[in-house]
């Protein structure tokens, strides 16, 4: 039996977990309390809350946003969620675990405060001679969650992971998804399905492991895990929220019903690429060709300059090699660009 801590009232009477967790930025008293539809609310820590429905379920459901903190229109969303299942306005019949991934970088209105949180998943927060700090432990205790929130999931429950972000830049598919990669398993069309029923069609399907809170809960926990990417990157109150109805009807519909009906799968509903590489920024002196409007899913023709890393130049060689996450800016090592080429379903989807 957890300590009764103070704001426990308030959170009952306002649902408002996000500002709970935005006032206490790296650490929370545990807490639980059980609603009067009997939903079991425990509070594991800042922006880490879980909701387990009286009787049996059959799905463990991971929502997590805030990974980074200026992505706030998926901040919004799970903040409604919240706020109306805790004042009982919607009941459950899922497990649930909300993750508000970093909340004092939601406060700065910043994408981290020392380092990218989601490159420092699946391990990669303790790497021996590299110093701890917050986000190096935040990554830790959020797997140390995850872990124990799938582990009291009952027998044969199927485990999701939504991991919900805006983009930096405006993209020419407005939603998009990325499918970490499966070491070679069958990508699912069910899968698909959610997605399309959340309005996002387009899906890039990764080719090697990654250091993402997405990868590490597929491959770690087995998964269906997913970033998920609803936009671009605006401040608080100035998402237009009915561009995310869709999203968060159907969020809605998987965490409140026994059992969802997608429409049946159908190839041409969707816009699939692959992953074909990832350039890293290695050098001080890393620069694009292009402009900071340019688009996610900009093509390129075969042979044109795609970036600079210090004297090494980065050339399409593919026709139509498009660009994702182009970010000059990244710390050395990481991440500066991904290309993707159209791919179609084949024998891979089950
Ligand atoms: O727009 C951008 O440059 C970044 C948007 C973002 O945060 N994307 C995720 C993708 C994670 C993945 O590859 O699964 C990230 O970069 O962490
Ligand atoms: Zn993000």
């Amino acid at each position: 039996m957890l300590a009764k801590p103070d704001y426990l009232n308030e959170l009952i009477n306002s649902g408002d977990f996000l500002t709970l967790s935005r006032d206490n930025e790296w650490h929370l008293e545990a807490s639980e309390f059980t609603l009067v539809n009997g939903t079991r609310v425990t509070v594991h820590d800042t922006g880490v809350i879980e909701f387990q429905p009286q009787g049996t379920t059959t799905k463990d459901v991971v929502l997590s946003s805030a990974v980074h903190g200026n992505e706030t229109a998926p901040i919004e969303i799970c903040d409604e969620l919240i706020k109306t299942i805790i004042k009982g306005e919607l009941a459950l019949n899922q497990r649930v675990l909300f993750i508000f991934g970093n909340p004092k970088s939601i406060n700065i209105g910043l994408r981290f405060v020392e380092e990218n949180l989601n490159r420092l998943f699946n391990g990669h927060h303790t790497v021996e001679g590299v110093p701890m700090n917050d986000e190096r432990k935040r990554a830790a205790n959020l797997e140390e969650y995850v872990t124990d929130f799938f582990a009291r999931g009952e027998q044969g429950s199927a485990r999701y992971h939504y991991d919900l972000h805006t983009a930096i830049r405006g993209s020419k598919n407005e939603k998009f998804a990325v499918y970490p990669y499966l070491h070679g398993k069958p990508w699912k069309k069910s899968q698909l399905q959610f997605l399309l029923s959340c309005g996002v069609n387009t899906v890039l399907m990764m080719k090697s492991p990654a250091t993402t809170f997405s990868y590490y809960s597929s491959f770690v926990h087995g998964a269906d895990s997913f970033t998920v990417e609803l936009g671009q990157v605006k401040p608080f109150g100035e998402n237009d929220m009915v561009r995310f109805a869709k999203t968060k009807q159907t969020l809605t519909a998987l965490i409140s019903q026994k059992e969802v009906q997608y429409p049946q799968f159908n190839a041409s509903d969707f816009e699939l690429f692959a992953v074909h590489r990832t350039i890293n920024r290695t050098q001080q002196d890393f620069s694009f060709p292009f402009s900071d409007d340019a688009e996610n899913f900009t093509g390129f023709a075969k042979g044109e300059l795609l970036a600079t890393d210090g004297d090494t130049p980065y050339y399409a060689d593919v026709e139509g090699e498009a660009i994702i996450f182009p970010n000059a800016h990244v710390a050395l090592g990481q991440r500066a660009l991904l290309t993707v080429i159209p791919m179609q379903v084949d024998s891979n989807f089950v």
